[in-house]
């Protein structure tokens, strides 16, 4: 129901999308369970192909396939503009025969099966290269939806930059105004440009006073605040399927700090701060629900005072107060750090920037996230809760590419295996199978109602963007029908 909201038609005859830019720009309160789900695909993948850390997502976006849509052989890397599409991968999302008749992926060769049914949390992954051709045949009947993805082993072809900004535009989240920040204020013009034409056409049915509520009152608490925790040492991360934390932890260890030649010193990382959050309220201590998984990745966050503001002591005093576990130093990849403790422990800074950055930081807790969409998507849904301005964030964010260069770095990580493999086209890891039917991935699609496997720290996220859900059906319908007519 809410994809058929967010989707446009046109991507196919009898097709439409909801890519990762539409649910930004037209519900970005959903943003966070599908960056769930993009990035427990992600994960899988690697896994699945020896790909560890090496993957950027491409594209994604969820499909859904109507009647008499069908898709001849071919394979997803078949146009000079495609080519840097190297995996591709499949999460079917609802059940052929109960809801949607027809719609079989097939193989056109090559080893079993060969005939994939589409059946909720089932997954097919497979090089995007001509070895792996493909259909789907055709539907008769109902809509089949499928989360579709593109990896990259390039990390220019990413899409977290595009949607990093278009988050940063999107008006639902647009809250400061009146900053003397340069950088801020190209960002609320750029913002201010855009609005129009980007979400209001799609709020027919909201007053520009209640967007706030669309976000969802209680969704940050339920992201971060579950519940009051002590600080303890963090626990060694659990490992979730398809996950890679050793790799992880390996590529921490070799210490390769790209990081270091990109983002030189201090300053330079302060450039970086996102977020100041000058309306900001005491929080009470917040857990980072998603940090198990995330820490897998070695991407962490960690609160930091601001020394420029607050007397070191006072300072110290407040680090910490978002947290969700000491940092442990070296991880290497990159951050994002909550500051606190200027204002009575009161959130008023947000940075993101390089782990390396932190080594020796007395600072030892904070958030984790999974990438730097998810780090800036979270801060966005923390700045709404704390009605702070986040247009500064978000320009801020936009104007600062070294951070994304971060991502790239980090995501380029070698593996144990890295340079003694030649260049040569995409690789799917030695004696890796060139397409793989992976295990249900439950967790990815744990923000559907009933789901199986919903539950864990989530489990408070999901029920709470439920009911939010429900409360707006009606409107959500209403677009919905709008969106599908023609079609
Ligand atoms: O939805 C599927 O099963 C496969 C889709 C596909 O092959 C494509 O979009 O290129
Ligand atoms: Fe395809």
């Amino acid at each position: 129901m809410v994809y058929q909201a967010v989707s446009t038609v046109g991507y196919r005859p009898h097709v439409r999308s909801a890519t990762i830019h539409d649910v930004v720009t037209t519900a970005p309160w959903l943003l966070p369970p599908l960056a769930r789900a993009r990035r427990a695909v992600l994960c899988a993948v690697e896994a699945a192909f020896g790909l560890a850390l090496e993957l950027g997502v491409e594209f994604s976006g969820l499909i859904g396939w109507r009647p008499g849509a069908q898709l001849g052989w071919h394979h997803d890397a078949n146009r000079e503009y495609l080519d840097r599409r190297h995996v591709s991968a499949v999460l079917y999302l609802n059940t052929q025969g109960a809801d949607f008749g027809g719609g079989d992926f097939r193989f056109q060769d090559g080893p079993e099966p060969l005939r994939v049914a589409p059946r909720p949390g089932r997954l097919v992954a497979y090089t995007a290269d001509a070895r792996n051709v493909h259909c789907v045949e055709r539907v008769g009947w109902g809509e089949r939806v499928t989360l579709t993805l593109w990896f990259s082993l390039e990390p220019a072809a990413a899409e977290d930059g595009k949607v990093l900004e278009q988050l940063c535009r999107c008006p639902q989240l647009r809250m400061g105004t009146g900053s003397t920040d340069p950088l801020t204020q190209r960002g609320q013009q750029h913002a201010e440009a855009e609005a129009e034409e980007q979400c209001n056409p799609v709020w027919p049915v909201v007053e520009s006073s209640q967007r706030r509520v669309w976000l969802g009152p209680g969704l940050p608490d339920t992201m971060f605040l579950l519940r009051q925790q002590q600080q303890q040492q963090q626990q060694p991360a659990e490992v979730q399927p398809g996950t890679s934390t050793e790799s992880a932890r390996q590529h921490a260890a070799q210490g390769q700090e790209p990081q270091r030649e990109v983002c030189a010193s201090e300053d330079r990382c302060a450039a970086a701060a996102i977020a100041a959050f000058g309306t900001a309220q005491p929080t009470e201590e917040p857990v980072d629900v998603r940090s198990q998984r995330l820490s897998e990745l070695g991407l962490r966050a960690v609160a930091v005072s601001d020394a420029a503001s607050a007397p070191p002591a006072a300072a110290a005093a407040g680090a910490g107060a978002l947290g969700g576990g000491p940092a442990r130093d070296g991880d290497g990849v990159w951050v994002c750090e909550l500051g606190s403790g200027v204002d009575g422990g009161a959130v008023d800074k947000l940075l993101l920037r390089s782990s390396t950055h932190l080594a020796g930081s007395s600072s030892g807790r904070g958030l984790r996230f999974g990438s730097l969409t998810e780090a800036v998507m979270a801060a966005a849904f923390t700045a709404y809760r704390l009605g702070a301005p986040l247009a500064r964030a978000a320009s801020v964010a936009a104007a600062a590419p070294e951070l994304r260069v971060w991502e790239q770095a980090a995501s380029r990580a070698p593996g144990p295996e890295a340079g003694s493999e030649d260049d040569a086209g995409p690789r799917t890891g030695a004696g890796a199978p060139a397409r793989l039917s992976l295990q249900q991935l439950s967790e990815s699609v744990a923000w559907q109602e009933g789901a199986p496997g919903a539950g864990g720290p989530l489990q408070g996220y999901v029920a709470a963007a439920t009911a939010q859900l429900r409360r707006q059906l009606p409107e959500w319908l209403q677009l919905g029908s709008l969106l599908g007519a023609s079609d």
